[in-house]
């Protein structure tokens, strides 16, 4: 038997192109949450994003046709590196490979409006290239994911800036909760919410975003072409 199986190396360190699924976590920064006068949180409030979302350093964000309202969230990632059910607090660590910078691209339109109505979310977070992502950083480069600064600029402007010091819901906790639901596998991906200063982004804009010391990321924004 030739040419049926192709052989797949799951490199954690290319997790975007074999990972199964995103996990995002949404409203999880006080002060996000505040602004924008949701109810307060007592669990971890989550979606699903598919991995034919993720782009990379070099391929543009693309604002979808059904709007032009598009805002930038930028977010600690979680690389899951070993899968498991119901994973204890005490033992969430093991199971994480790493992290990523990523950007949860939302679009605001379809957001608020299914919302109101009371619908799902898929359309204002699931759209093509709403996952822009950055390279793998290995676990042994982040001592404590609850104490990094993330920070993303538009055009050059500072428009988000916060310390994961301030998220509701810790790694270790968003991992153990997550788990009870839904099973973690290998090479996903956990969006752990994003701070305050989301604004709207259009045409030729240039994001820019990174976690203090660790890493940098860059990306363009195009209008998706009908
Ligand atoms: O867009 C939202 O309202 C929820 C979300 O993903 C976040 O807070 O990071
Ligand atoms: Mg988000």
């Amino acid at each position: 038997m030739t040419g049926f199986f192709t052989m797949t190396t799951r490199n954690i360190s290319r997790f975007w192109e074999w990972g199964r699924k995103i996990i995002g976590v949404g409203r999880n920064y006080p002060d996000h949450t505040n602004k924008l006068n949701f109810p307060t949180l007592t669990e971890p409030l989550l979606f699903l994003k598919p991995t034919s979302a993720y782009i990379r350093e070099g391929s543009p964000i693309l604002v979808p046709r059904y709007t032009d309202n598009v805002h930038h969230e930028v977010e600690l990632g979680v690389v899951i590196g070993k899968g498991g059910t119901a994973i204890a607090q005490s033992a969430a660590m093991e199971h994480v490979a790493g992290y990523a910078l990523g950007l949860d691209m939302t679009a605001f339109g379809p957001l608020h409006e299914s919302r109101a109505k009371g619908l799902p979310w898929t359309l204002a977070k699931a759209f093509n290239t709403s996952c822009p992502i950055s390279d793998f950083i290995p676990k042994d480069r982040i001592p404590d994911p609850g104490n990094l600064n993330l920070w993303l600029k538009v055009n050059d402007q500072l428009r988000q800036s916060a310390c994961t010091s301030d998220m509701r819901f810790s790694v270790p906790y968003l991992i153990s909760y997550i788990s009870d639901f839904i099973t973690l596998e290998e090479g996903d991906l956990i969006l752990t919410g994003t701070p305050d200063g989301l604004s709207p982004v259009q045409e030729n804009d240039e994001l820019e975003a990174g976690i203090e010391n660790i890493v940098t990321i860059r990306f363009r924004v195009d209008k998706e072409k009908s």
